[in-house]
């Protein structure tokens, strides 16, 4: 590498002296405004990474997902289009933080001698950004870092989150037995749609699905998908005002859903009773569905209920195609998972409960020959282990009922995008289970009854003296504080309640759930008042609905 280059490009973006930045659970995330040298530096370090994976592509999304407009981020991808391996996690936090460009030479000398980086290998990294307007600026500033890192770049555009963690995996596997398919985002496109078509054939045409886009980028990928399928499904795309950015997850979008428990008004005129929609996110990786009764009721259909729905299916496929002696279906989920939907699927399947994160969950799926993970807030994907998907190119079916389940399964494999959460893939696979058991919303939604629940933000002085253990279901720190947790949540009928330090947010969350609504009210805030008592927190300030 040429240091020259690296110190005279690193002058031109100075770290701003009074923010410390944190590759947290979604990269590094805050004001887009203030993230100039931590895109450059990211460049440096995607360039590094590819180093020491001997060339192979790294990929950077820059996005803040669900966040208001001004926000911005950057995350990096590994080679099979997964997320950041943790160790790097640190190293990323380091090059961001060292407040001047010798401290940065410095930072990256020691990363290279520690790591053992063979600087003669190739670097290649390939990017994209959703729709911001702070990141036209961004990807430049990511630009000068791999020019400077001596890194070969492509730029995939504006384009979803998922969509990048696609093209990282394609391009790495290109040429190989296990290709996952053409290095672009039309062979993206393509490969869903096809898919999507095989899985429908036949079967009666399904209503058109209203799809709120959150004015994100996800409105050009529903888009493009909508043409290729054509009149397979009809797609009724609303907020795809990606030119205001002011729009942006304003209102609307699947963490507004899940946050607010409630549709987006642009849609509440739109929806006919039992009519299906969904809601992407900012960056179209996390996905909600919703529905208004017959009494023009609310009704949401989240990460759980899709794991329910979609975990089902795949076990019945697998019974059918007579290969259930080979494979088994396991599920993985948060802590926050409603306790409803993990009884639903402990009864019927293996369900583990990991950390909050998507690389948790994600890791933990891959464990089982098929996992289905997802968080409640509308993460999620399936994963084939290796040894399913060679157990399925090689099985022989031997009715017609087999083959065609087997089929099924197959063009699953390439419906799903197994690298990470994906609103459009997920979407499209919610519908293919919909078609074929007939569901609307309403069937869909009976199939367990989601217990009350309620999130609570704490503002602490200090997170992280909260820690916890049993996938953060228990607090070990501060001492005591737990105990009084539970003799609390012992006084209501179905009562659980836990919590945790944000990964992502300077606060404290507290979640309750009980059997009747306005218990759970009162245990949230029963346990929000107790953690805030016992940080010291400032009784003027205290909020009012603490007990
Ligand atoms: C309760 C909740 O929804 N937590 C979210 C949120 O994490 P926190 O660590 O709770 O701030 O952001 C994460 C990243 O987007 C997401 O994975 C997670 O599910
Ligand atoms: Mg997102």
């Amino acid at each position: 590498m040429n240091t020259d280059l690296l110190r005279s490009s690193s002058d031109k973006h100075p770290k701003p002296t009074d923010i410390a930045f944190q590759y947290g659970t979604a990269g590094f995330r805050t004001l887009g405004s203030t993230l100039d040298s931590v895109l450059y530096r990211v460049g440096v370090l995607a360039a590094l990474r590819s180093r020491k994976l001997d060339g192979r592509t790294i990929g950077v999304m820059v996005t803040a997902s669900h966040n208001a407009a001004q926000d911005n981020g950057v995350k990096l991808v590994d080679p099979r289009g997964e997320m950041l391996d943790g160790s790097w996690e640190a190293h990323a936090t380091t090059l961001a933080n060292a407040p001047t460009t010798e401290a940065f030479l410095e930072a990256v000398s020691t990363l290279i001698r520690n790591s053992q980086i063979d600087l003669s290998k190739p670097a290649h990294v390939v990017y994209a950004r959703d729709t911001r307007p702070s990141g036209e600026e961004l990807v430049r500033a990511l630009e000068d870092g791999l020019k400077a890192a001596g890194a070969e770049g492509r730029d995939a555009g504006v384009t979803t989150t998922p969509v990048l963690h696609y093209l990282v995996r394609a391009i790495n596997t290109k040429g190989t037995a296990d290709a996952y398919g053409e290095d672009t985002q039309e062979g993206y496109y393509k490969k869903l749609g096809d898919a999507f078509k095989e899985l429908v054939q036949g079967r009666p045409p399904l209503d058109p699905i209203i799809i709120d886009c959150a004015n994100g980028v996800g409105a050009i990928a529903a888009e493009a998908m909508s043409s290729i399928l054509a009149n397979t499904l009809v797609f009724d795309l609303h907020n795809t005002s990606i030119d205001k950015e002011e729009l942006l997850n304003n209102s609307c979008g699947a963490d507004f859903v899940k946050t607010q428990q409630k549709s987006p008004p642009q849609l509440v005129d739109v929806l006919k009773p039992n009519q299906r929609a969904c809601s992407f996110d900012g960056d179209a990786d996390r996905l909600m569905y919703f529905y208004h009764d017959e009494n023009g009721q609310f009704r949401m259909l989240d990460g759980d209920k899709i794991a329910g729905l979609v975990a089902a299916f795949i076990v019945d496929l697998v019974k059918t195609a007579g290969l259930a002696d080979e494979i088994s279906v396991g599920v993985v989920q948060t802590a926050y998972a409603n306790g409803a939907s993990t009884k639903y699927l402990s009864d019927r399947l293996p369900v583990k409960c990991v950390p909050t994160g998507v690389k948790h969950l994600h890791h933990a799926a891959e464990r089982f020959p098929i996992g289905v993970y997802f968080e409640a807030n509308g993460h999620g994907t399936v994963v084939f282990s290796p040894s399913t998907l060679s157990t399925l190119s090689s099985h022989q079916p031997s009715t017609p009922a087999q083959d065609r389940a087997h089929k099924h399964l197959l063009a699953l494999t390439s419906l799903i995008n197994q690298t990470v959460g994906d609103a459009l893939s997920d979407m499209l696979l919610v519908e293919v289970v919909l078609s074929h058991k007939s569901y609307g919303g309403a069937e869909w939604d009976s199939l367990y009854e989601d217990l009350p629940n309620r999130l609570v933000k704490v503002s602490v002085a200090d997170r992280s003296v909260y820690q916890t253990e049993d996938a953060e279901r228990k607090l070990v720190s501060p001492p005591g504080l737990q105990g009084k947790i539970d003799e609390i949540v012992r006084r209501y009928e179905g009562g659980r309640s836990f919590v945790r330090p944000s990964g992502t947010e300077d606060v404290v969350r507290v979640y309750a759930e009980a059997m009747v609504r306005s218990q759970v009210d009162e245990l949230a805030f029963t346990v929000a008042g107790l953690v805030y008592d016992s940080a010291g927190g400032d009784a003027a300030k205290r909020p009012k609905e603490f007990i």
